[in-house]
């Protein structure tokens, strides 16, 4: 039975930034009364899980390095043969979504607190929510048992992502901030939230593509990255994340890759019924509509434009559209399959925005 949220669910996480915080974390794992903690990262951060385990000392328990992404059920129950013998009483990720995703995993199922130390800026440490692939079908749940206790936000570990996942990756955020300003239950301070991340990433990315050795400017999105993942938490997503989620637990899509290339197609969509919602989108990237604007800022920073680079086949298309359209969920603008299946084949050829 999923744990409803209260604020003060959100308001408990200790979120921390700062260049070499990573080096802290033995002190947070004291911090929640813990002595052993378990270190996730995928198998090509294992480096960085050996460093935090090092920076852990005694308190290291191990590392588990096969994180991977959309969160398959075989591994979290791999890792969970391995948790008690391990005598972990708490659990480190260092990496991207796809750890974090395993950390929330692990919690659901154990109630084991949770240090967090993001790598890209997909911003699932910042949500209750938790996505898991089984037999090739992504379903999402909301629990407040999946938050994580602590965030540390080192921009150090941000600098040593490619300029190419950095794009795609700071576009998955700005796709979370995109959603928020129509939620059906968006508040003013979560349009707030959404309309900062928004300008602190507009304003980043582009530095952090030219110099991403620029700490400054790499905390700069994380801060970004922190208050479109808070949004993501706090109200509904719509037709651009239940496409993402369709491509990616379906097709195996990369989930950074998948949210750049679709997010100005769904926005163009959407802005046919709330133009004025997604104003604050032209306002920060300039441009005449929201989706236009969107599709010209990643062109700029050379994000993926074409669904069929990623390997999706335009047969799959009419597959993805009908499962697109199977359950129907809250959009401001009707969801048909016609126009679902019209939006996949602009996005899969790489056009601008059709709608
Ligand atoms: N539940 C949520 O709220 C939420 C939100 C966003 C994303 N997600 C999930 O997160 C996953 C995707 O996460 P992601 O896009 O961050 O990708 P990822 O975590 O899969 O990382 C992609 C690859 O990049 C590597 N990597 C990560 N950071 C790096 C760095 N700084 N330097 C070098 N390599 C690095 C990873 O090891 C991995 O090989 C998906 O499963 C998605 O569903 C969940
Ligand atoms: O896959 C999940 O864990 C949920 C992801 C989510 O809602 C945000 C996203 O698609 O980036």
């Amino acid at each position: 039975m999923a744990q409803a949220l209260r604020q003060e669910d959100f308001d408990s996480v200790r979120v921390r930034d700062g260049a070499g915080l990573r080096f802290e974390v033995a002190d947070e794992v004291a911090r929640l009364g813990c002595t052993k903690a378990l270190v996730l990262s995928t198998p090509q951060q294992c480096d960085l899980a050996l460093e935090i385990c090092e920076a852990l000392g005694d308190a290291a328990a191990g590392v588990y390095s096969k994180a991977a992404m959309h969160t398959p059920v075989d591994v979290t129950e791999d890792v969970l043969s391995h948790l008690s013998l391990s005598g972990a009483d708490c659990l480190v990720a260092v990496g991207g979504g796809s750890t974090v995703g395993l950390g929330k995993a692990l919690a659901y199922r154990t109630g084991l607190p949770q240090i967090t130390i993001p790598t890209t800026y997909a911003g699932s440490e910042a949500t209750p929510i938790l996505g898991q692939t089984e037999n090739g079908v992504k379903t999402t749940l909301t629990d407040a048992k999946v938050l994580p206790s602590v965030i540390l936000y080192d921009p150090e570990l941000v600098a040593t992502l490619p300029v190419g996942m950095t794009v795609t990756s700071g576009l998955n955020a700005m796709a979370h901030a995109a959603e928020a300003l129509y939620a059906e239950n968006r508040t003013p301070e979560t349009t707030n939230l959404a309309i900062q991340g928004l300008k602190d990433l507009a304003q980043g990315m582009p530095k952090v593509v030219q110099a991403p050795d620029d700490l400054d400017a790499r905390a700069l999105t994380q801060r970004g990255a922190w208050a479109c993942g808070t949004v993501l938490g706090r109200v509904g997503m719509a037709l651009h994340h239940k496409l993402c989620h369709t491509l990616g637990g379906t097709f195996d899509l990369p989930h950074a890759d998948t949210h750049a290339i679709i997010l100005p197609h769904a926005i163009a969509y959407n802005a046919r019924a709330v133009a004025e919602e997604l104003a604050p989108i032209t306002e920060v990237l300039g441009g005449e509509n929201a989706g236009r604007a969107l599709y010209d800022f990643g062109k700029s920073l050379g994000a993926p434009l074409a669904l069929k680079s990623l390997g999706i086949t335009e047969a799959d298309l009419d597959h993805a559209a009908d499962l697109a359209v199977q359950k129907p969920y809250p959009n401001p603008q009707p969801v048909t399959r016609e126009d679902i299946r019209a939006l996949l084949q602009s996005a899969w050829a790489g056009n601008v925005p059709a709608f």
